[in-house]
């Protein structure tokens, strides 16, 4: 049987993994994610889901048929990246940018397997209710911006500012179940184990 390690510190990514029944052990990559030159943000999240798998194999090169599986998230509004913001007032912009208004969530996964690297993206849209500047700098003070992409979590605190959402929610999490589960399937690695 084929084994997949989770390349990611992420633990929503473990929690999700885990809520499909998948077979994992999770080990944490650095990688550098800064935005190349004139990347699109689908090329830039593919890119880092591919790097993230590529580099978390590396350390299984003695075994090639262990399935290394990495993943990013990105928010994007007008074609531009919002990461994880770095301070509050970084946050607050972000939301207030996100404030009334239509976002993409993209996830980007990539899985390596007996050196070969397979990937895809995922994009959803997410609108959000009007917010005002005293909410957001209150939603920074609970501590839930700080590690997320565009500085919210749907499946936290965060739920409230949402208004809709089209597409794939555990994307939006950070990693796409109905699509991973493909992935994995057509490389010998199985879910509801
Ligand atoms: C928009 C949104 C993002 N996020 C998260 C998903 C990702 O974990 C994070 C974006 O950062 P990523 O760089 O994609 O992932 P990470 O640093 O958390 O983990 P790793 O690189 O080790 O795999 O934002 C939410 O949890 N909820 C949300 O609603």
């Amino acid at each position: 049987m084929k084994s997949l390690i989770l390349a990611s510190a992420s633990p929503r990514r473990k929690e999700l993994l885990q809520q499909i029944g998948v077979r994992f052990t999770q080990v944490s990559v650095d990688i550098d994610e800064s935005v190349l030159p004139n990347e699109t943000p689908e090329t830039y999240v593919l890119r880092l889901a591919c790097e993230k798998s590529k580099v978390g194999h590396e350390r299984f090169a003695d075994s090639p048929s262990v399935g290394v599986l990495g993943s990013d998230t990105s928010v994007v509004i007008n074609g531009a990246i919002l990461g994880k913001p770095e301070n509050e007032e970084e946050a607050v912009s972000m939301l207030m940018r996100l404030s009334g208004k239509t976002h993409d969530v993209i996830t980007g996964v990539a899985l390596t397997i007996l050196g070969e690297t397979k990937g895809l993206v995922v994009s959803t849209k997410v609108t959000f209710k009007t917010l005002n500047e005293a909410q957001c700098r209150r939603y920074w003070l609970t501590g839930e911006p700080q590690d997320k992409a565009g500085g919210y979590g749907i499946q936290g605190l965060g739920a409230v500012f949402v208004d809709k959402i089209e597409g794939s929610y555990s994307s939006v999490v950070g990693l796409p179940l109905a699509e991973t589960a493909e992935l994995l399937e057509e490389n010998g690695i199985q879910y509801w184990t």
